[in-house]
């Protein structure tokens, strides 16, 4: 008998580092906002805001910490000595572009921080969890370790839950986490069909690829994640993103589709073969019909999705129906505005949608679906998990004060170099502990 079970959501809460440095080729967002100035603070409470209208929606709402930005070890293992504040004035003066990658805020994107499998579709029946090592781009690849960290201490009962470390840090097993994995099932509790996306295939220079920008995910990535967790072939799809979609700014299959329960939403450029992507999921979802939402590049041409990610947006079950969450450029875009009027008027298993504000993500090439992490959690699980990043009204408050008293609000690039925000940073991170009962996750603590 399937267990009653939730879809848990934990957004990266975003840190006090937030800024625009054009670190991710291939991400058109992050490219043309290079060298704008950020709002930190009016990031970290979009998300807040975001996070509490779900919780308040009754959807279970997790927080992720940020990271410790900027990252001094990683500066040190790359030469860098004296003191902090030499080591910042060193690195700006001769390498900004590292003092940039080292400060980036880019942990807020948690739907990179990890692949998370269910324990209804694993061999031990236990949630497992592969932080992602997010090997394509420096600034990311020194998220996993702290991720783990994260996840560890927040799903600590190993009873319930199993953690394997990042998969090894090179080019042919790049893995960039749930932002290419998308799980169907009937009820949450049912066992599902975990549907991995790959850009490329490693160990074979013949097979297609991108020409213009880099495949951040390769499919022995995806494959050995696969084993890792524990899945059977009757869990499992692989299909390879649509090479023309990542030359097109789709760094990540969750820019061009999105699914929840039976419901795949998806572009009809997101995958090189999509009848066989659909008969795959088709002959292993059970229990349930798959409903294949399919929009053509007629009526939403690539470059638009991109532009307003429609697709980066959360697919959540309400009592009749399912939620789109959209980001605000949404609304913007004209084509995607009208699609969206033609969606919710077409009967479909999509019956709502909701503008969110996450601007300030938005301009580094985050929406609301890059902002969380998925983690499907049965009764059991959810209590034996650690409780206090579950967001509920007082959490809320707590983190909104917390934001407002140690976040700035405009951060240029020369500011990185400045030791008083390490200072700050450090400051409100170690607080940031205490709020959420976490103990010590950082270097900076150790
Ligand atoms: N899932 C969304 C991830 C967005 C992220 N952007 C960035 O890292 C941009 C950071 C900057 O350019 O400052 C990325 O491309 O991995």
């Amino acid at each position: 008998m399937a267990k009653h079970a939730v879809e848990a959501n934990f957004d990266g809460l975003v840190g006090p580092t937030h800024n625009y440095a054009g670190l991710s080729w291939g991400n058109v967002a992050s490219k043309s906002n290079v060298n704008a100035l950020s709002n930190p603070r009016e990031a970290a409470l979009q998300g807040l805001a975001k996070m509490k209208r779900l919780a308040d929606r009754g959807y279970v709402q997790g927080v992720l910490p940020p990271h410790e930005r900027p990252h001094i070890p990683s500066l040190k293992a790359l030469g860098f000595s004296g003191t902090d504040a030499q080591i910042l004035a060193r690195a700006a003066k001769s390498s900004p572009s590292i003092l940039a990658a080292v400060a980036s805020a880019s942990s807020m994107w948690t739907a990179n921080a990890a692949t998370v499998s269910p324990s209804a579709d694993t061999d031990d029946h236990r949630v497992h969890f592969t932080p992602a090592n997010l090997s394509a781009k420096f600034h990311r690849s020194i998220e996993h370790r702290v991720t783990g960290r994260m996840l560890k201490s927040i799903f600590a009962d190993e009873g319930y839950f199993a953690h394997h470390p990042a998969l090894p840090s090179v080019s042919h097993f790049g893995d960039e986490g749930a932002a290419n994995h998308t799980r169907l099932c009937g009820g949450y509790g049912d066992p599902g069909v975990e549907l991995f996306v790959y850009g490329q295939i490693a160990f074979n220079e013949q097979a297609p690829a991108p020409k213009k920008y880099p495949a951040r995910q390769t499919l022995e990535a995806s494959q050995a994640i696969a084993r890792l967790h524990g899945l059977k072939d009757g869990h499992l799809v692989f299909a390879q993103q649509n090479p023309a979609a990542i030359d097109a700014g789709v760094f990540h299959n969750d820019v061009i589709a999105v699914g929840n329960g039976n419901t795949l939403f998806y572009h009809d450029l997101a995958f090189l073969d999509e009848q066989r992507v659909l008969s795959d999921i088709r002959a292993r979802l059970t229990g349930a019909e798959l409903e294949a939402v399919r929009v053509s590049s007629a009526e939403v041409p690539v470059s638009d999705a991109v532009a307003s990610y429609l697709f980066n947006s959360q697919l959540l079950n309400t009592p009749d129906g399912m939620l789109l969450a959209v980001p605000g450029e949404c609304r913007e875009v004209p084509s995607v505005s009208k699609y969206l009027d033609k969606l919710l008027a077409s009967g479909g298993p999509i019956t709502s949608v909701e503008v969110f504000d996450v601007k300030q993500s938005m301009r580094n090439g985050g929406g609301p679906a890059c902002l969380r992490l998925r983690v499907v959690l049965n009764d059991d699980e959810l209590k034996a998990m650690h409780r206090g990043v579950i967001l509920t009204d007082a959490l809320y408050e707590r983190l909104t004060t917390w934001v407002e008293a140690h976040y700035r609000s405009e951060l240029g690039r020369e500011d990185l170099a400045d030791p008083m925000l390490l200072e700050e940073v450090r400051k409100a991170l170690d607080e940031l502990t205490g709020i959420l009962g976490l103990g010590s996750i950082y270097d900076f603590q150790m």
